[in-house]
């Protein structure tokens, strides 16, 4: 049987040179596959706005949904370490409230770690979450709780000053005491400097092959969100013919009286 995920475990897969493999899930089923398969890290993101919900964007997302989901998640999980995202406005107001939210994902839902976004202007925010003894994620480039800022999901860092940026982000993370870093919508180059230029493990989604590990939506490489195709999703399975397949059967030996049979009923 494999060793549980740990902290201690990621570092010493980092030290080693191996991949670490990350998957988004927000719910048992999902995470109770990916677990069995061996995904080293499940994150509950806060993407759970834009696939499971059905918003827009991520901001409307609620610490009582990260709550919930995680749980579901925890419950599933076996192996993995089990990574939740800080939700938009639950970690910038003050540290205080920060420190109170990562501690109810810990203590109310179970997450080993949490993960918000943002550089040098979080570093504090990561620091006291830390010295509670709750390991944190970071998260910088193209972070989407600043979609407003940004103008849109786009790539960040293809100017020399916004590259120097986030490369001074990084350290700040590093520095605040963040045990990995997600590098998302920056070009590869200035993904392999900061991975290099680190100690700790970084994990890219759009950042090009020179991560530490790599990050992906589950939903984005099922074919289940049609709503983004970002360049940096690459789809490994097409599972809506599937559902379609299995929910037009239904509807249709309902219409004709074919379901349900003897077999399926009571006597
Ligand atoms: N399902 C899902 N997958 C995600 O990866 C994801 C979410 N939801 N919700 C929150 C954000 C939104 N994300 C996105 C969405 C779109 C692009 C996108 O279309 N990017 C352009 C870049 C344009 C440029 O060059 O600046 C692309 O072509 O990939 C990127 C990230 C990443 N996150
Ligand atoms: C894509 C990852 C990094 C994320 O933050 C999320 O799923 O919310
Ligand atoms: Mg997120």
């Amino acid at each position: 049987m494999r060793k549980p995920m740990t902290i201690p475990e990621i570092q010493k897969m980092h030290l080693q040179g191996e991949k670490i493999t990350v998957l988004t899930a927000y719910d048992y089923p999902f995470a109770r596959i990916m677990d069995e398969a061996g995904i080293d890290i499940v994150l509950v993101g806060d993407s759970v706005g834009s696939t499971v919900a059905g918003y827009d964007n991520t901001l409307p997302v609620t610490m009582d949904d990260m709550v919930y989901h995680t749980r579901a998640v925890v419950r599933a999980v076996r192996q993995a370490l089990v990574v939740t995202d800080l939700p938009f406005l639950s970690y910038q107001i003050d540290v205080t409230e920060a420190c109170r939210n990562a501690g109810r994902l810990v203590k109310e839902a179970g997450a080993q770690a949490v993960k918000l976004e943002g550089g040098e202007p979080m570093a504090e925010t990561i620091a006291a979450i830390v010295r509670m003894d709750i390991p944190v994620m970071g998260h910088i480039g193209l972070t989407p709780q600043s979609i407003h800022r940004m103008g849109g999901y786009r790539v960040q860092g293809r100017k020399d000053e916004q590259a120097r940026q986030l490369l001074a982000d990084a350290r700040a993370v590093e520095q605040a005491g963040a045990f990995a870093l997600v590098l998302e919508g920056i070009p590869a180059s200035l993904a392999r400097q900061i991975t290099a230029e680190l100690s700790i493990p970084t994990i890219g989604i759009g950042a090009g092959v020179d991560c530490s590990g790599q990050v992906l939506v589950i939903h984005d490489i099922l074919g289940l969100c049609e709503k983004y195709s970002p360049k940096f999703v690459k789809r490994y399975a097409d599972i809506a013919p599937l559902i379609r397949e299995g929910v037009d059967a239904y509807i249709r030996e309902v219409r004709t009286g074919e379901f349900p049979t003897a077999e399926h009923s009571f006597n």
